[in-house]
């Protein structure tokens, strides 16, 4: 809570204002009933209409100070809550982007989208609210009592003693209510989970005709919200009755006692009209306060959901003591011994692993799916750390060099082709930030879609939809190498980034790669796009099962053989060995 209240630091002199314009108010509430009790007792039943008209006018004046710094009080809490609100978002975002993996995989993304959002929504409320009311109420509350006593001692007695245990009795509730709202906050995550899926899926649950298996599934989780959040609200909602209940209580006994004491002369109408106009106006705050108090469960239970973000460590950064911060020269890769295992898992995913890809040398890794070709990629731009071994480029080790310098010199192309809603413009010029039309314009050639581009209505400025709904499977996978070659890197991976193209387009786009002066890693599935590349390693299971060229493992592995053999026949086969 502290940690996420530190951000209206920046915003001390507003809050300070609002908080000042506040107490002007309250003051002039305040002061109400006591000039009421004033114009009754030495106006209206003294018959005096000369003070009637002056403290009538007093209390005009002062209304009007009060509506001023009411509207002023409302323009400083709408900008401070939101100027809050935008830097705890910032914040938050800023944070998650720096998240490793490892961090990641302890916040579900839907939950984080809910904290981003929903949970900053609620605190920004509730700052609001504290800003304009809610210090009102409980220092209306406290002002009321003192003026209570102030105005006739006994009758406030009973104020006093009803109002103190109707206090405690709201901040138990409030604790109360944090643990139910924050439940309710999960159960939200719950259901944009859900959303989520099905937004993403759309296409998969239409064309498998699972529309009312997910509308279930979502009824499940949305019908649990509301069971969270109606229990949560009906605990809150009781607060208010047995509030008003001990305080009209409390009321009827100030008339009950205070006629008798008119009666004898011990007190005045108009006190008597004071003392109840204090103890409504008291029990409007702690109306207010209760349903305050409900807003501040959500906020604490909010404020705990979003700090939690904040105060995680990054547990993959910079090494205090890098050996260099330049950018990567050359671009040889050296796998030493490495062994990998993905967090919260036990199972070694890449074992022992060993190999060199040497500058300007294009390396494809070959296996079955599960093999460990995707993760052994993920560990050269340090999306995760080595758990034994190290990796070395250029032969520094990757811990000892600068995060930034390493990703900066990497094309990397994931194995499912992301691409963002923009242009086909924006989307190639993603990968450099001060890419030219003409780099642009390079890349989408050298990976073969400057053709297609050109076919498109609005060309290189046409539009992609989400995902890049728009294109065919093998245009993104194309896009998605363009992105990468934008950036003329050092080292280029393509994780069975070609799959969806045919022979002949690979075939070019695996020539054109070789303009570039990088070293290049191929995950593939095809013997064909094996074939071209300097070197072949051959994973299983974790493990390196062969390593060489076409020709070496065409005569020494025989899982190589098999691989070829289903992909071109028994006769290829013995062709191909016999030619070597
Ligand atoms: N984020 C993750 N957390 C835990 N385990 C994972 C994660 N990603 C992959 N794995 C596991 O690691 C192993 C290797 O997966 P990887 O994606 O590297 O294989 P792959 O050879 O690239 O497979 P494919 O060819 O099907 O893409 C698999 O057993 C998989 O279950």
């Amino acid at each position: 809570m502290v940690k996420v209240l530190s951000f209206l630091k920046s915003y001390r002199i507003a809050v300070v204002v609002a908080l000042f314009l506040m107490l002007v108010e309250l003051f002039v509430e305040l002061f109400h009933p006591l000039l009421i009790a004033k114009i009754i007792d030495d106006g209206i039943l003294q018959r005096d209409l000369s003070v009637v008209i002056q403290w009538g006018a007093v209390m005009i004046v002062m209304s009007l100070v009060a509506f001023l710094s009411g509207v002023i009080n409302s323009f400083f809490a709408s900008h401070v809550s939101q100027s809050f609100g935008y830097d705890v978002r910032k914040s938050l975002f800023e944070k998650v982007q720096a998240f490793s993996f490892t961090n990641l995989s302890h916040f579900p993304t839907s939950s984080l989208i809910t904290r981003m959002t929903n949970d900053v929504t609620q605190l920004q409320n509730t700052v609001f609210m504290s800003l304009r009311i809610m210090l009102r109420a409980p220092l209306l509350i406290l002002g009321g009592m003192i003026m209570a006593l102030v105005v006739n001692a006994k009758l406030a007695l009973f104020l006093i003693i009803t109002i103190p245990l109707m206090f405690v009795f709201l901040i138990w509730m409030m604790k109360k209510g944090a643990t139910l709202f924050k439940n309710v906050q999960e159960k939200l995550d719950g259901v944009n989970s859900v959303m989520r899926e099905n937004l993403a899926g759309m296409r998969l649950i239409k064309a498998f005709l699972r529309r009312k298996h997910e509308g279930k599934r979502f009824n499940r989780s949305n019908e649990d919200l509301k069971d969270g959040t109606i229990y949560a609200l009906r605990l809150m909602e009781v607060t208010m009755p047995i509030l008003l209940l001990v305080m009209n209580c409390s009321v009827l006994c100030v008339l009950w006692f205070g006629s008798v004491d008119v009666n004898t002369g011990e007190a005045q109408v108009g006190e008597v009209v004071a003392i109840v106009n204090y103890a409504t106006r008291i029990t409007s705050a702690l109306s207010i306060f209760s349903f305050i108090i409900m807003a501040f469960s959500r906020a604490r239970a909010s404020a705990h959901r979003i700090s939690d973000v904040l105060v995680t460590e990054i547990d993959l950064i910079d090494s205090k003591e890098l050996a260099t911060t330049s950018p990567i020269k050359e671009g040889e890769i050296e796998f030493k011994n490495v062994s990998f295992s993905y967090p919260n898992t036990s199972t070694e995913v890449l074992e022992n692993l060993s190999f060199v890809a040497r500058s300007g040398e294009t390396v494809a890794i070959l296996g079955a799916t599960g093999s460990g070709k995707s993760s052994l990629f993920q560990l050269i731009p340090r999306l995760y750390d080595v758990k034994e071994g190290e990796i070395l480029i250029d032969g520094v080790n990757l811990r000892q060099t600068k995060l930034s310098a390493l990703r900066k010199q990497i094309g990397y192309v994931p194995q499912e082709a992301l691409l963002f809603t923009g242009t086909v413009k924006e989307n190639i010029g993603w990968g450099k930030e001060d890419a030219s039309m003409e780099d642009i314009m390079e890349a989408a050639k050298n990976a073969q879609i400057h053709h297609t581009i050109t076919q498109l209505s609005k060309g290189y400025d046409a539009v992609l939809g989400q995902k890049g709904v728009n294109l065919s499977g093998g245009q993104k996978q194309r896009l998605s190498i363009a992105r990468a070659l934008v950036r003329k890197p050092k080292i280029l991976l393509l994780d069975d980034s070609t799959s969806a193209l045919d022979l002949k387009t690979e075939a070019m786009l695996l020539q054109s790669l070789r303009h570039y002066s990088c070293t290049t890693l191929i995950i593939t599935q095809k013997v064909s796009t094996a074939m071209e590349a300097d070197s072949i390693l051959l994973l299983e299971e974790g493990r390196i099962l062969a390593e060489g060229n076409h020709e070496e493992l065409l005569k020494q592995s025989e899982l190589y053989q098999q691989i070829f053999r289903s992909q071109f026949g028994e006769e290829e086969l013995r062709h191909a060995q016999a030619a070597n």
